[in-house]
């Protein structure tokens, strides 16, 4: 009998959610994992043992990393910034179309001065989210290097790869519009799923449902 107790209702994915932009939306990809692919398709996911997933989030300091955890985690957003020192750790437990699965939320530092600590974290990820800040273009540039420094430590063909910028509440449609352009093509370059949320407000579902995005 487990001892768990039963996961929480908003962990309960009975169907694969929307992609937030077709351009940059890995599952409409021919290149997307094709045994989870069809796995998913076919609703046959015990089969293809993904049990327990290690997730790394990685990008510059104060870029809203921490928040985002938190916010998907807690539902809470804190707007004073407390760095990061190394790393912090959430566990999270899923039911994903009838499969329990757990997820690993591995919280690096962006800080210079603890890059080493965290770095050594990186191992074994089967995803990685790498984050921006949308009000600082300075922060998407670095994406690829923050991507090239947790690839070393992972294996590039296998791991999945999210490019999220944050602080949506902070830009005014037009601006995001513009900045959207240049993330796409950052996300399809890395091969990586692009997404663009403000931990904030956290109501990214409910506009993007209304069509606001
Ligand atoms: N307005 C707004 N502020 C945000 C958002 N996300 C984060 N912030 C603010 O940005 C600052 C930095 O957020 P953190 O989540 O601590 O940043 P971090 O990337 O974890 O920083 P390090 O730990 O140094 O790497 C904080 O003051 C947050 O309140 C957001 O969606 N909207």
């Amino acid at each position: 009998m487990s001892v768990l107790p039963p996961v929480r209702k908003d962990r309960i994915i009975s169907q694969l959610p929307k992609y937030f932009s077709k351009g940059a939306a890995l599952h409409t990809e021919n290149g997307f994992d094709a045994k989870v692919k069809t796995a998913c398709q076919e609703h046959r996911t015990g089969t293809v043992g993904f049990k327990i997933s290690k997730v790394i989030v990685v990008g510059d300091l104060a870029v809203g990393k921490t928040c985002l955890i938190n916010r998907f985690c807690k539902d809470v957003f804190d707007k004073n910034y407390k760095a990061t020192i190394g790393v912090d750790f959430e566990m999270e437990r899923f039911e994903v179309l009838g499969v329990p699965f757990s997820l690993q939320l591995w919280d690096t530092a962006g800080q210079e001065r603890f890059k080493c600590i965290a770095s050594t974290y990186y191992r074994g990820a089967q995803a990685i989210i790498i984050v921006f800040d949308l009000t600082d273009v300075a922060s998407l540039h670095h994406t690829r290097q923050w991507l090239e420094d947790a690839l070393k430590e992972n294996d590039p063909t296998s791991v999945l790869l999210f490019l999220v910028g944050t602080k949506k509440d902070l830009i005014s449609p037009a601006q995001y519009s513009f900045n959207e352009q240049d993330a796409i093509k950052v996300a399809q370059e890395m091969k990586a799923e692009y997404w663009a949320v403000s931990s904030l407000s956290g109501t990214r579902y409910a506009l993007e449902r209304r069509g606001v995005y």
